[in-house]
């Protein structure tokens, strides 16, 4: 067997994410490539990183080079590709810097806090000839992947969207200091979890051909009784004129949605409401939650072609298992783009179809960030 290339990884922090992407990622032997970590950049200690390599259970620990300085780390290090997994109103900044330094990048969701950053990102990346990626991860899996290729283009039109991404997150544990409650971090459920329900409704109204999708609602709750003022129960109504379609979009942190408490035990549930239901005209696919990591498509034909015997409708389970978390698909994508010498941003147009609609959702729905932090 041809051995694999070795991909070599940098950590910009050691953020929660971080503690789920490499240990899901660091020696996975269905991966294409062999992914090692080399560095991190950290604001905290060293034997703060030694513990988290220990409690992570990170391969070659001894060998990784802990920076101090994410700067020094960008302009020094020794790597392929550098993991952004800052919360976002850092990735601007980060981003750029490390495009000036010619780094290719997997910057975690949201890309950045607005289109117009993540436009600046692109085209620093295309004219350095660097890889830039945002880790959309969901987009990477096998059940995505099957519903694009296979399955969109056989179900007729897509007429009506239903995508919610809803967990109370903000439960009675969450401490007010969270980055979730915070507004300097970039709180709020749309950027958090809007993200991914606008993803899965661009996926459906755009997944096969790309039409012009506009924001026609939006509308927001902010969560109730906790200081910081961000937004959390999200309503958007995204139309696309020219295919006839509708997509209603909507987020909570402290209502269940399509979920089952409590949160792990959610993430892991088999038989959630649909989170996501694409309505097109020959077929209709639900999506169970958890929508960030689809292992399932319920699949149901229209018509009298399609019906049991006894004249009730028939459903095809689509099964798509995920390896692992599965957060670590997208880094086999952004190693080949590398390795292959195919620099560019990969899903470029689909991160900046989704940040322009929450620029448009927040501005409708009056939600408001420090503009330090959307500057650019
Ligand atoms: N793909 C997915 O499934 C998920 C993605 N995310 C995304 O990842 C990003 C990070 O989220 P999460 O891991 O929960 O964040 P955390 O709050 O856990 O991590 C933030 C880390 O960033 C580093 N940091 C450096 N400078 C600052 C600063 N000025 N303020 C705060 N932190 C700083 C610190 O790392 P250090 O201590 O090492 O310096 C800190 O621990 C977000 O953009 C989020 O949307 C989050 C969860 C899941
Ligand atoms: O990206 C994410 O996915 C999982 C959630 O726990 C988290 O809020 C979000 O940031």
């Amino acid at each position: 067997m041809e051995a694999k290339t070795t991909c070599r990884w940098a950590a910009l922090s050691l953020s929660n994410i971080a503690s789920v992407f490499l240990p899901d990622l660091l020696g996975r032997e269905d991966a294409q490539y062999e992914h090692k970590l080399v560095a991190v950049s950290t604001t905290g200690s060293n034997e703060r990183a030694q513990k988290w390599f220990e409690d992570n259970k990170i391969p070659n620990s001894q060998d990784i080079i802990v920076y101090n300085s994410w700067q020094t780390m960008l302009e020094q290090g020794d790597f392929d590709i550098v993991y952004v997994s800052t919360p976002h109103p850092l990735h601007y900044e980060e981003v750029m810097k490390a495009l000036e330094c010619k780094r290719n990048i997997l910057v975690e969701k949201p890309a950045t806090m607005n289109a117009a950053q993540y436009r600046q990102c692109t085209e620093l990346a295309n004219q350095q000839g660097c890889v830039l990626m945002e880790a959309m991860w969901t987009r990477y899996l096998p059940a995505t992947r099957y519903l694009r290729e296979e399955l969109l283009p056989k179900i007729g039109k897509v007429r009506r969207v239903y995508s919610d991404f809803s967990f109370p997150i903000v439960g009675p544990d969450l401490q007010d200091t969270s980055r979730f409650l915070d507004k300097a971090a970039g709180g709020g459920a749309l950027l958090d979890q809007g993200v991914y329900a606008l993803t899965w409704a661009d996926i459906a109204l755009n997944g096969v051909e790309v039409g012009e999708t506009k924001v026609a609602h939006s509308s927001s709750w902010s969560v109730p009784e906790r200081p910081g003022d961000v937004d959390d129960i999200n309503t958007v109504v995204l139309t696309t004129k020219d295919k006839g379609a509708t997509a209603i979009v909507t987020t909570s942190m402290t209502i269940p949605g399509s979920s089952k408490p409590p949160f792990y035990v959610r993430l892991g549930a088999q038989k959630a409401a649909p989170s996501v239901r694409i309505e097109a005209t020959e077929a209709s696919v639900a999506i169970p939650f958890p929508p960030i990591r689809p292992e399932e498509l319920h699949v149901q034909w229209y018509g009298y072609a399609h019906l049991n015997e006894d004249g009730t409708e028939k459903n095809e389970i689509v099964k798509k298992p995920v390896s692992g978390w599965g957060i670590w698909y997208q880094a086999d994508i952004i190693a080949a783009a590398v390795f292959n010498k195919q620099p560019g941003v990969i899903g470029a147009q689909e991160s900046l179809r989704v940040l322009g609609w929450m620029d448009e959702a927040r501005t409708l729905a009056g939600i408001t960030y420090d503009e330090k932090l959307e500057q650019v």
